[in-house]
């Protein structure tokens, strides 16, 4: 089987071409694929399929193979491999399970609309959101030096998000305009380099407290940017916008 491998801020993912619908959607051996020792290693898998009112469907995996909710890195990822593969030329609109999605891409660089967010809940001082995957946010100090994985698996496992899980997200203050954003997530069950979703559901935390239309945001993988129309709690026109790479492309026996 051809494989792309993808990397969007460093949360990286192996991309298949399943227009032929011939990718067997197996949880062993996606997880297989997804493993950085017996495998070709990433965070997640995503296949590119035909949708006939759109110009290509998102289907998206965790590395422990199980088919999971919006991702944000992975989005922009798709968006990539479809401008290579020739799919679209500057702006396209792709269905994912969260429903319907615009994007641009130019010189690299790609936009990625989001859905809306009209709720942002509160668990004690820290923020619960849904970007089209569930996220928890809580503001920490010294992000840099932070045990994201002990405290982000706890947070997980706890008693009200064991069971539907959560990716949590650690987040500071930078500057007036720009926040740290580290994240362990769900179904990779480890901290990742960068969670599209989840810079957008921070980002989203911080723009309610703040005038600014718009976010800078720094991960382990490098930079995005968040844009948003706010509306009292509710938040319309969101775009995650930032790199994304084609690293390599291999094939591979899956049977
Ligand atoms: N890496 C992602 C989020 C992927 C989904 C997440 N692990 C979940 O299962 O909720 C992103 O960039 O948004």
């Amino acid at each position: 089987m051809e494989f792309f491998k993808y990397q969007g801020t460093g949360n990286d993912f192996v991309m298949v071409d399943n227009r032929d619908l011939q990718f067997p959607k197996d949880k062993s051996i996606i997880e297989k694929l997804c493993d950085r020792r017996f495998g070709i290693g990433a965070d997640g898998l995503i296949l590119l399929e035909n949708d006939p009112d759109y110009d290509f469907k998102m289907v998206y995996y965790n590395s422990d193979g199980g088919e999971s909710t919006m991702c944000g890195n992975g989005g922009r990822c798709l968006v990539a491999f479809a401008f290579f593969l020739d799919i679209f030329e500057d702006k396209c609109k792709f269905i994912a399970i969260d429903g319907e999605h615009e994007a641009e891409i130019h010189n690299g660089i790609i936009k990625l609309k989001m859905i809306n967010v009209d709720t942002i809940s509160h668990d004690g001082n820290d923020f619960v959101l849904n970007t089209g995957s569930p996220h928890y946010v809580k503001y920490v100090e010294h992000l840099e030096d932070f045990n994201v994985y002990t405290e982000g698996h706890g947070i997980r496992n706890s008693e009200n998000y064991k069971e539907k899980g959560i990716n949590v997200n650690f987040v500071e203050k930078n500057a007036a305009d720009e926040i740290f954003v580290r994240t362990y997530e769900r179904g990779v069950e480890d901290e990742t380099y960068s969670c599209g979703t989840g810079v957008t559901a921070s980002a989203l935390t911080f723009l309610q407290k703040d005038n600014l239309t718009s976010v800078k945001v720094k991960t382990l993988g490098g930079n995005l940017k968040v844009y948003a129309e706010k509306n009292g709690n509710s938040f319309r026109n969101i775009w995650l916008e930032g790199p994304a790479k084609q690293v390599f492309r291999g094939k591979v026996d899956i049977f």
